[in-house]
């Protein structure tokens, strides 16, 4: 009668420590240049050793240009020096590590699960809060501080309070061409901005074991928009076939063997969560943010909502807030907000399904000439499978710019940015004030709908235009 979250923590436990609070032992420990550099500090003034090199791996994208010329030192010195300091540290430390010029780089959670560094059953701790993607394999897997990453740098091990369990299942099946991002938008805008506060949330249901892992990461990632710990969903033949062959999954009987044990991971069908929640994903449309966070959202047919109409005090506060920095009115249909910018790329929907998804819907077609977009692979991987398949020539004479690997225009750490009072469509995962850039304004989206939104204009309801087509 365990649930998957149980199972998992107690296969982990090292120690029970006062209160709540368990320590548990770390399985994998990823990476990135933005919050290594100081734990890497504090690890050396302490005069300690890296516990595990061989359970920690590195990847440079937060800063990095996504620009075909990468040549150093990068314009900007900020981000010079973390990734400088990245491949000195890794390199010192003995750790596996893709930089600027490893033909793998990417997006730390693109990179990581292509490679087969995720396994199910696992603990997975990053410096990130999106390290909730990798949930999509069945691993315990969540976002620590700089002073955490340094703690599991000295001990492997990680103290943490025991979060609560949600399940929430997803019934039906989704219908084309809607898909997982509008699923989890549709979660996040039921949830609230902090419904699943404290909670690690399985998914469960047809809607979600419908999905390819692609799908699922997209889902997983975004579990903490709604401010859950994690998300993950129980592996099954979707996830062993994923997993076969990859780098650094185990290969042969080995393989066997660990199959054998995550299937003894999904929670038991009498467990019990101290949270549910269900919806229909046959019931769902394509769905677009209107406001500053990634739970006010409705669907793209739907319209700007009046803040008055909300149900209590702190959402009508927030909304009126997010309108006034959206430049946005009550009421104005979503299809008729212009937009400038599209972005398709991030850890959210920067794969190769992704990108397939949109360069279909652009093929032969021209972008808006009011519009700037780009398309960014989420990883070296992605990029030249997508290349292999001609994707770049469709996004290229579309319009599209066709960038290297980077976390890009999802956050304004590198030079691609949205400017002031800009407008972005943008397959990413936050739309908070000033995300994209000073003053940028972003309305998150899936890719389809990224897509036909550069070729109007204007946001657009992939569904019509399908059908038009
Ligand atoms: C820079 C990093 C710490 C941050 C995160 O924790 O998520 C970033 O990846 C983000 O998406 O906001
Ligand atoms: S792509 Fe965006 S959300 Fe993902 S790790 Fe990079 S900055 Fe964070």
């Amino acid at each position: 009668m365990s649930t998957m979250l149980e199972k998992i923590w107690q296969a982990h436990l090292v120690d029970q420590l006062e209160g709540n609070v368990s320590l548990l032992y770390v399985d994998r420990h990823l990476l990135h240049e933005v919050t290594s550099p100081q734990a890497f500090e504090g690890l050396r003034l302490a005069g300690r050793k890296l516990r595990r090199p061989d359970l920690t791996f590195g990847v440079a994208d937060h800063v990095t240009p996504t620009d075909p010329d990468r040549s150093r030192p990068l314009a900007d010195p900020v981000a010079e020096a973390q990734l400088a300091a990245l491949e000195r540290n890794t390199s010192e430390f003995k750790v596996y590590c893709m930089g600027m010029d490893h033909p793998n780089q990417g997006v730390i959670h693109v990179v990581m699960p292509e490679l087969g560094v995720i396994l199910p059953g696992q603990t997975v701790f990053c410096g990130d809060s999106h390290t909730t993607t990798h949930g999509a394999f069945g691993a315990l897997a969540f976002g620590v501080g700089t002073s955490e990453v340094e703690h599991i740098m000295a001990t492997q091990c990680l103290p943490q309070a025991k979060p609560k369990s949600m399940v929430v299942k997803v019934t039906g099946e989704l219908k084309k061409p809607v898909s997982a991002k509008d699923l989890i938008l549709a979660v996040i805008a039921r949830l609230g901005f902090s419904g699943g506060t404290g909670h690690m949330i399985e998914y469960q249901g047809t809607g979600i074991t419908g999905l390819d892992m692609e799908e699922r990461m997209t889902v997983c990632n975004m579990s903490v928009e709604c401010g859950a710990k994690a998300g993950f969903i129980a592996p099954d033949e979707v996830t062993f076939a994923y997993l076969k062959d990859r780098l650094f999954a185990p290969k042969g009987r080995d393989f066997e063997k660990a199959v054998e044990y995550w299937r003894t991971l999904p929670s038991d069908p009498d467990a019990a969560f101290d949270k549910e929640l269900t919806l229909n994903a046959s019931e769902m449309g394509p769905r677009v943010t209107w406001g500053t966070n990634p739970a006010q959202s409705v669907e793209i047919d739907g319209q700007v909502p009046d803040p008055k109409t909300l149900a209590t005090p702190e959402e009508r506060q927030a909304a009126e807030k997010a309108l006034a920095y959206m430049d946005l009115k009550p009421g104005a249909l979503m299809t008729e907000i212009p937009i400038d910018t599209v972005f398709i790329g991030s850890c959210t929907n920067g794969r190769l399904t992704d990108l397939i998804q949109a360069a279909e819907l652009i093929k032969g077609r021209k972008i808006a000439p009011t519009v700037r977009a780009l398309a960014v692979p989420g990883s070296g991987k992605v990029k030249s499978q997508a290349e292999e398949m001609g994707l770049d020539r469709i996004f290229i004479d579309a319009g599209f710019e066709w960038r290297t690997p980077g976390c890009s225009m999802c956050l304004a750490m590198n030079p691609d940015q949205v400017g002031p009072g800009q407008r972005a469509a943008s397959t990413s995962n936050r739309n908070f004030q000033d995300r994209q850039g000073q003053g940028s304004r972003t309305h998150l989206v899936s890719p389809a709908t990224a897509a036909v939104s550069a070729l109007t204009g204007r946001l657009t309801d992939v569904r019509k235009w399908v059908c038009a087509a």
